[in-house]
């Protein structure tokens, strides 16, 4: 049996007196690629920043290789085995640092001293190449730009990548250009993802496995298969496919 990567158990996150996250639970297995669907609001997001200690939450556990973490304190460890890409790879990017400056940081936090070769080759994995090496954010695209926050998440060579819509601010021909490069970097480096997206035509094609979320809850996790096959059992995952735009059958 597949080993667990992470595993959350009954967590809580309340903004002052809203439930964002009601008692949420779900096993993440190594290797999978999990993505996490619902409407604007359901919570997706908060789930994913509260695993990386972006959002705190109050109540419940998080254990990921084996470690529990609570509230929002994480650890170097952590770091090392979990990093996220955000939605938006201008905010999430400092504008006027250098590429080399923004992949150097996470080198230098976690005391790498091969920082060259790493650098080099995290370009090298994102298809931009050392020519981009000390160009500043601001000068490039937004497809560059993504692929550069998953320089510098892969760069530590974590386990796990939690991704939270990181295609949804691109162009439809850029998007599918970084998916392919997410795609490929988990084969290759054989890494388990948490992806969030409100695209089912994303996470049909790009995770194994999906939990649906509604009002800070998970209504039901199945399959990806079960979404080309329609076998779901909530209503609501059904209300959901048909709103869904970007999911097109076959
Ligand atoms: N920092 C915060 N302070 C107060 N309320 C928040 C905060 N972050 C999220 N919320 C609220 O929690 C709820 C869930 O938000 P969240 O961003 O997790 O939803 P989502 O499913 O990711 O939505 P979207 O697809 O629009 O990003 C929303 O009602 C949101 O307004």
């Amino acid at each position: 049996m597949t080993a667990t990567a992470l595993s959350v158990s009954d967590m809580v996150v309340t903004f002052d007196e809203f439930v964002a996250l009601n008692h949420v639970s779900l096993d993440v297995r190594e290797g999978e690629s999990f993505g996490i669907v619902g409407e604007s609001g359901s919570g997706k997001s908060t789930l994913l920043r509260a695993v990386a200690g972006l959002n705190v939450f109050e109540s419940g556990r998080l254990t990921v290789a084996g470690r529990s973490y609570s509230g929002a304190k994480r650890d170097r460890d952590f770091y090392r085995t979990v990093q996220m890409v955000f939605q938006d790879p201008y905010g999430s990017l400092h504008p006027r640092q250098t590429v080399d400056r923004l992949l150097l940081e996470p080198l230098a936090i976690h005391g790498f001293t091969d920082v060259d070769v790493r650098i080099a080759r995290a370009l090298d994995e994102v298809g931009l190449g050392s020519g981009f090496r000390f160009r500043y954010s601001h000068q490039l695209s937004g497809g560059q730009r993504q692929r550069i926050a998953i320089a510098r998440a892969l760069i530590l060579e974590p386990k796990i990548l939690l991704l939270d819509e990181p295609t949804s601010a691109l162009d439809a021909s850029i998007q599918a250009e970084i998916l392919n490069l997410l795609e490929q970097a988990r084969r290759e480096r054989g890494l388990t993802f948490v992806m969030v997206s409100h695209d089912l035509g994303v996470i049909s094609h790009m995770c194994d496995r999906l939990a649906v979320m509604r009002k800070g809850e998970v209504v039901e996790t199945f399959a990806a298969d079960a979404l080309e096959k329609r076998e779901f059992s909530a209503d609501y995952t059904r209300q959901l496919l048909v709103a869904s735009e970007g999911f097109r059958r076959g």
